[in-house]
């Protein structure tokens, strides 16, 4: 998905809007003046509190510049060394070394800092809360299980606070702050961040998931209606429902978190049409984080395009956590996964908790079919499952009472479980993101993990994918790996979009369905031949009683 497409949907969706109908016949090429004129955000209009001079020339030079282009950054001074070439940005605060450091420099209080559970911030919270706290726009792309979620939870809980302090009741209720997450999983996680650090609700900020309930009373009819909360946490397609309920007046931080997913096709319509009546409702400065473990170039560009005077903070950018131990397997040909999925199990290679990727709903039904057959303690997690049914398993998961999850890349990002020892990637990612993301399961918060990543001759481009995430990420890689060469661009893009056919899982499955095939079959002629003797015993009977009916009138007869 490209920025100008994207904006361009923005567009058609604001229908009476002059510029949309004066850029209707437009051609794409006239995509820069669109952006231009569309001005998402009002990134022209700038009305930052650390607006000086030296940002002020650069965002007038923004505004010649052709707004398709990456914004050029002055490298900063530094004398720790990978702030010289990961951040970047005017006026870069200078990192935390302590979360104690937040009362004297921002006057968070104790109270709040006594609920952070950890002694130091990691390198992401340490760039990105002084940078949320000084009210800045923030591109953050920094490795899964890095803590990405307090470093924004935790200035937003702060800002907010400070809000409703001062604006009394005027905004109680209102939202203030919104975070965008591509998983109802994902929300709940992080709604319980918020919990930890607003617990019983004394830091005054309370904060909601936009649930199915939620969105029933927001859209209800009734009078008390309720208001959403200060931080609403929502999936696109939700909020899209709720946009014209929730009331935007009051919205000050915008959070997309997993922004590279929000932007990629499965959400661009919502997450435009989110930000287009976020562009119409709020005139004043509003504080933007977008983040995740990924950020293609596309993607990067089109974000700091939408920012004013931004920080980017790339913290080993498309690289897999270093503490996951990354795997290759050949396994031949599907029932080769089969095997080797079974050995794994007999020789103790699965401590759990595991995960194990597939790349269908089918697959996964499928899958997990073979392995309780095999007495392993499974379930499956997809996105046809119900709410419910997601939320009893991935509350399983977590207390250990099922030990191995087989699911579609629905959970491979974000989803914060404790201990996960093994990721066995079932079948190839179609993506270097979705691959990060998904082996980004494990190995978290300093832990060590392990990825073990399957493939057949149909994966032969796919495997290059995840070659080229091994290297980069400083992996040891085999002399026939290094021989495999590089993707194909087109390979990747087509890769991208349809995952590589393959033939069923389940031999164990085939087998059920046969046995259950001759047993029915056999019980259906247990039925017949019951049915037949029943009958042939009534036909029996009725002659009987036939002749036995001739004999006496035969008998009377002789009688007479
Ligand atoms: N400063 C810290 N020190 C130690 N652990 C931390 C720290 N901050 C957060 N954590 C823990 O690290 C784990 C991962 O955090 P989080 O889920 O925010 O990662 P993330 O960077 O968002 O990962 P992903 O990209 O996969 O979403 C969580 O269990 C969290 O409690």
């Amino acid at each position: 998905m490209d920025f100008f497409r994207l904006l361009s949907r923005g567009a058609k969706l604001d229908h009476d809007s002059e510029i949309f109908t004066k850029k209707q016949e437009k051609k794409a090429d006239d995509s820069e003046r669109i952006v231009r004129e569309l001005d998402f955000f009002h990134t022209k209009t700038p009305s930052h509190e650390h607006d000086d001079n030296k940002s002020k020339k650069q965002k007038n030079k923004a505004d010649e510049d052709d707004t398709d282009q990456k914004p050029k950054f002055a490298k900063i001074e530094s004398t720790i060394p990978y702030r010289k070439s990961n951040i970047k940005g005017s006026d870069v605060p200078q990192p935390l070394t302590t979360f104690e450091e937040l009362g004297p420099r921002f006057g968070l209080s104790e109270q709040l800092l006594s609920r952070i559970r950890f002694a130091t911030p990691t390198q992401i919270q340490a760039e990105a809360i002084p940078g949320i706290l000084h009210d800045r726009d923030i591109l953050a792309c920094a490795p899964t299980g890095s803590g990405k979620t307090l470093a924004y939870v935790l200035p937003l809980v702060e800002l907010i606070r400070k809000v409703n302090e001062n604006e009394k009741s005027s905004s109680a209720g209102m939202i203030k702050g919104l975070i965008l997450v591509p998983t109802k999983e994902l929300a709940t996680q992080v709604l319980e961040q918020f919990t930890i650090l607003t617990a019983s609700g004394r830091a005054g900020v309370k904060a909601n998931v936009l649930s199915k309930s939620l969105l029933a009373r927001l859209t209800s009819d009734s009078s008390d209606r309720p208001r959403p909360g200060d931080v609403l946490i929502a999936t696109p397609l939700r909020l899209v429902r709720a946009l014209n309920v929730i009331g935007l007046d009051s919205l000050r931080h915008l959070v997309l978190d997993e922004a590279d997913r929000l932007f990629d096709t499965t959400f661009a319509e919502q997450t435009d049409q989110i930000l287009a009546t976020i562009a119409k409702t709020r005139q004043s400065s509003l504080q933007k984080t977008f983040l995740s473990a990924t950020m293609p170039s596309s993607i990067e560009t089109m974000a700091l395009n939408l920012m004013v005077d931004p920080l980017r903070i790339f913290i080993s950018p498309g690289r897999a956590a270093a503490t996951v131990d990354q795997k290759l397997v050949f396994a031949g040909s599907e029932s080769g996964k089969l095997v080797a999925i079974r050995q794994m199990v007999k020789g103790g290679e699965l401590p759990p908790p595991v995960l194990i990727f597939v790349q269908s709903v089918e697959r996964a039904n499928a899958l997990m079919h073979e392995l309780v057959y095999d007495g392993v303690n499974v379930d499956v997690i997809h996105g046809e499952r119900t709410e419910s049914q997601r939320k009893a398993v991935v509350e399983k998961f977590k207390k250990a009472q099922v030990w191995v999850l087989i699911c579609t890349d629905v959970f491979a990002r974000g989803i914060d479980v404790h201990g996960v020892n093994v990721v066995i990637n079932y079948d190839v990612p179609q993506s270097a993101q979705a691959y990060i993301h998904r082996i980004g399961r494990t190995g978290r918060a300093g832990r060590t993990g392990k990825a073990v990543t399957f493939f057949t001759k149909e994966d032969v481009e796919a495997v290059k994918i995840v070659v080229n995430v091994m290297r980069e990420s400083g992996c040891e890689v085999q002399e026939w790996m290094t021989r495999m060469g590089k993707a194909d661009k087109q390979m990747k893009k087509q890769l991208k979009r349809k995952p590589a056919e393959r033939d069923e899982i389940g031999t164990q499955q085939k087998k059920l369905k046969a046995v259950e095939k001759k047993h029915m079959k056999a019980e259906r002629d247990k039925r017949e031949e019951a049915k037949r003797k029943k009958e042939e015993k009534k036909r029996r009977k009725k002659k009987v009683a036939a002749a036995a009916a001739s004999s006496d009138k035969e008998d009377e007869e002789e009688e007479d």
